[in-house]
């Protein structure tokens, strides 16, 4: 055998990569695949008991993880937290911006208090940590930031503001990929589309009852998606594997973005799944239980 695959173990050996929301459902999940393939991961939220159960996990598992906890919309802190980790590790390889969410809600009952903390949890935060991991690292050393936005092509109704702010996202997206491209920055994003993480259970109840049973029947590949079926995508994004891939947005999800409705979905169960997160945790919200 002699061709040399960039898909190996060690592949990320010797680099620091930072993960937003890196304490529970995708983020968590990523920051364990990083691990697993060398990376020290720098996992960064609010709640400090997930974040450290999060890095304690990732140790146990042998790999290396810290943590910062912080709100990803306050400026200050961003700014801190990348100083840190720049002069506590050195250059930051790569950047998951994951941390977000929202509520659900018809657009007429939204405050603008509302509006402005899920815009800020999903475009102003994302921005304000790649800038700064721009400016303090990746301007000098290169890396490679994966955003993660969601299903929200053809707007996001029942989350209009999420949708709204996602795609500001893919718009900075597209600009950053090309402005930052002659540092050797590349710029992605990944459009998970119905996921059962463990966010779901953040949601009122109401909601798994109502929403999440009807998701299959809109979905191609006729079942929700697990954590590490995106998870595995943030990380071809960020590795050699994707060299040549900047201002993309890769939708994972099952079809569901492209499903036109009139099409009668036929019933099966033939999209394998990944079952590759060893602390796979099923929401209580897709599981019942
Ligand atoms: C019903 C039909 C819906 C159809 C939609 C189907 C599409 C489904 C696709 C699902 C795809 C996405 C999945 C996921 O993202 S999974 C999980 C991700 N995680 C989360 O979403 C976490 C839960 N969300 C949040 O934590 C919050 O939304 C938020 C991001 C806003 C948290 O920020 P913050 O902590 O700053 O927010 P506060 O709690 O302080 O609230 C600030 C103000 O926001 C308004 N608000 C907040 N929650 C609600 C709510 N449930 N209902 C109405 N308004 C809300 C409110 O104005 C808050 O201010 P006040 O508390 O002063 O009133
Ligand atoms: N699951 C799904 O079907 C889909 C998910 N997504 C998006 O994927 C991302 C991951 O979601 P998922 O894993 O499912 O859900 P989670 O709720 O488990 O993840 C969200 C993470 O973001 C962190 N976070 C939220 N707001 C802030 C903030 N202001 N500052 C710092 N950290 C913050 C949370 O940490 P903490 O509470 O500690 O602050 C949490 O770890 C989110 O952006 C979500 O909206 C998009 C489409 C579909």
């Amino acid at each position: 055998m002699s061709y040399r695959s960039v898909f190996r173990p060690g592949l990320f050996a010797g680099q620091t990569h930072i993960v937003t929301g890196g304490g529970s459902g995708i983020g968590r999940c990523a920051a364990h695949e990083l691990a697993a393939l060398g990376a020290h991961v720098v996992l960064v939220g609010r709640n400090v008991e997930r974040l450290q159960a999060t890095a304690a996990e990732i140790g146990e598992d042998g790999g290396s993880a810290s943590f910062l906890s912080l709100d990803i919309r306050d400026e200050e802190a961003v700014t801190a937290a990348v100083a840190q980790v720049v002069a506590e590790r050195g250059a930051i390889h790569g950047l998951v911006n994951n941390a977000g969410g929202q509520f659900p809600s018809p657009l007429m009952h939204i405050s603008k208090k509302g509006w402005d903390a899920v815009v800020n949890s999903n475009l102003t935060g994302g921005f304000l940590f790649a800038r700064e991991v721009f400016k303090q690292s990746m301007q000098q050393h290169g890396g490679s930031i994966v955003n993660i936005v969601a299903d929200m092509w053809r707007g996001m109704p029942g989350m209009g503001h999420s949708g709204a702010a996602r795609m500001g996202m893919l718009s900075f997206t597209e600009t950053a990929a090309v402005e930052w491209a002659h540092a050797g920055v590349r710029v992605n994003a990944v459009a998970p589309g119905f996921i059962a993480s463990s966010g779901m259970d953040r949601y009122d109840p109401s909601f798994a009852q109502t929403v999440i049973p009807m998701m299959r029947h809109y979905i191609p590949a006729k079942r929700m998606g697990d954590e590490d079926e995106i998870s595995s995508t943030i990380v071809f994004l960020l590795s050699p594997g994707a060299s040549y891939v900047s201002g993309a947005c890769l939708c994972v999800d099952g079809g569901s973005s492209l499903n036109t409705k009139l099409f009668q979905l036929p019933e099966h169960d033939r999209m394998p799944a990944q079952n590759a997160f060893h602390r796979a945790v099923r929401p209580k919200a897709v599981t019942g239980a």
